[in-house]
């Protein structure tokens, strides 16, 4: 079963598509091959390093990060079907000729976990599709809608193989590239995360500004007092690969806010709302440390925001913490 296949057999269920998001999808899983073969060849073909400018969240790009948003941003508009594309590396939303628009607007990362570029760790690419709302002239607010308006959410990691995740809203599948074939093919059907795991993910470097639930939390992850085994810390430092590992082995990856970064470090519309459509539909959660993350209405296209997912079971026990800490507020 190959993507496409797997695309159309979908959109099969709606008689009246016309093949927009197929068309939209193909260019997508395009952009991934093309920066898949770029990040294994980075170190031969020069890759690595810095581009020499700093995008709007003020971060040095890797050379990386600017072909991969040169990509993106050519095969989704060449798609036509797109009106609105925001990315982490643009600073305003790119708004698409008219001549050239369609029904979607794309919201990506075009290449995540930037740090880890030059020494060959897994990294990836992740995005969200929206419609525009009332099929009207695209305006801002079509992608400054709640993560649960998106349509579809995936991700590809360039790892030890190349992974696309991808969600439509009616499960999780997970492909992997043949090289041979260059086609991604089904090796994960309707992936569901584990209820409760034995993992947590956390960058612990940032643990003494951490608020109260979250210092508690991973403290019972290390010392569990209801005589269960503490729990394994992984953490890669790419949230691709850590929420692809999360979704398949099941535990908790977090960012939390601290008392330097109120709202965190990840950003809203590329990765907590694409990551936590994809884990709501494998039968986890996503929680912000105040609301379900999906039903956060973004102001800015670069915002930033907490987040706590994975395993039902794990999320559920975190939002209990925030809650008694509410109450004894
Ligand atoms: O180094 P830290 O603070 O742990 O942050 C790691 C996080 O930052 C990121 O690298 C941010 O994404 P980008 O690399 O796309 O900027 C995430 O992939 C990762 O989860
Ligand atoms: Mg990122
Ligand atoms: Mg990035």
């Amino acid at each position: 079963m190959t993507i496409t296949r797997h695309v159309l057999n979908e959109q099969s269920k709606y008689p009246e598509s016309r093949g927009d998001f197929s068309i939209l999808l193909s260019h997508i899983v395009l952009g991934c091959k093309f920066v898949c073969s770029a990040v294994n060849k980075a170190g031969l073909a020069k890759l690595i390093g810095l581009a020499g400018e700093t995008n709007v969240q003020g971060e040095e790009q890797k050379k990386l990060d600017v072909l991969s948003n040169e990509v993106f941003v050519k095969a989704l508009v060449s798609s036509g079907r797109t009106s609105i594309l925001v990315s982490e590396e643009d600073e305003e939303a790119t708004f698409v000729e008219p001549s050239k628009r369609g029904k979607y607007c794309v919201v990506f990362d075009p290449l995540d976990g930037s740090s880890n570029i030059d020494c060959g760790v897994s990294i990836g690419t992740i995005f969200g599709i929206y419609m525009i709302k009332d099929g009207g002239e695209p305006v801002l607010e079509d992608v400054l809608q709640p993560g649960k308006q998106m349509v579809a959410a995936g991700y590809c990691m360039y790892g030890s193989s190349c992974t696309f995740v991808l969600s439509t809203g009616s499960g999780v599948h997970g492909f992997t590239l043949d090289p041979s074939l260059g086609e991604f093919i089904m090796t994960h059907p309707d992936i569901k995360i584990p209820k409760k795991g034995k993992i947590y993910s956390v960058n612990e470097g940032n643990a003494k500004n951490w608020d109260g639930p979250t210092t508690k939390y991973v403290e019972k992850c290390k010392f569990p007092t209801d005589g269960s085994s503490p729990k394994s810390l992984r953490y890669i430092g790419s949230m691709v690969a850590d929420v692809h590992r999360t979704l398949l082995y099941g535990g908790v990856f977090l960012y939390p806010g601290d008392k330097k970064s109120p709202n965190g470090k990840l950003r809203v519309l590329y990765e907590v709302f694409p990551m936590s459509f994809l884990m709501e539909q494998a039968g986890g959660q996503a929680f912000t440390g105040k609301e379900r993350a999906l039903d956060l209405v973004p102001i800015k296209i670069h915002e930033r925001s907490p987040i706590f997912l994975g395993s039902y079971d794990d999320v559920e026990e975190i939002k209990a913490l925030y809650a008694a800490d509410q109450k004894a507020a």
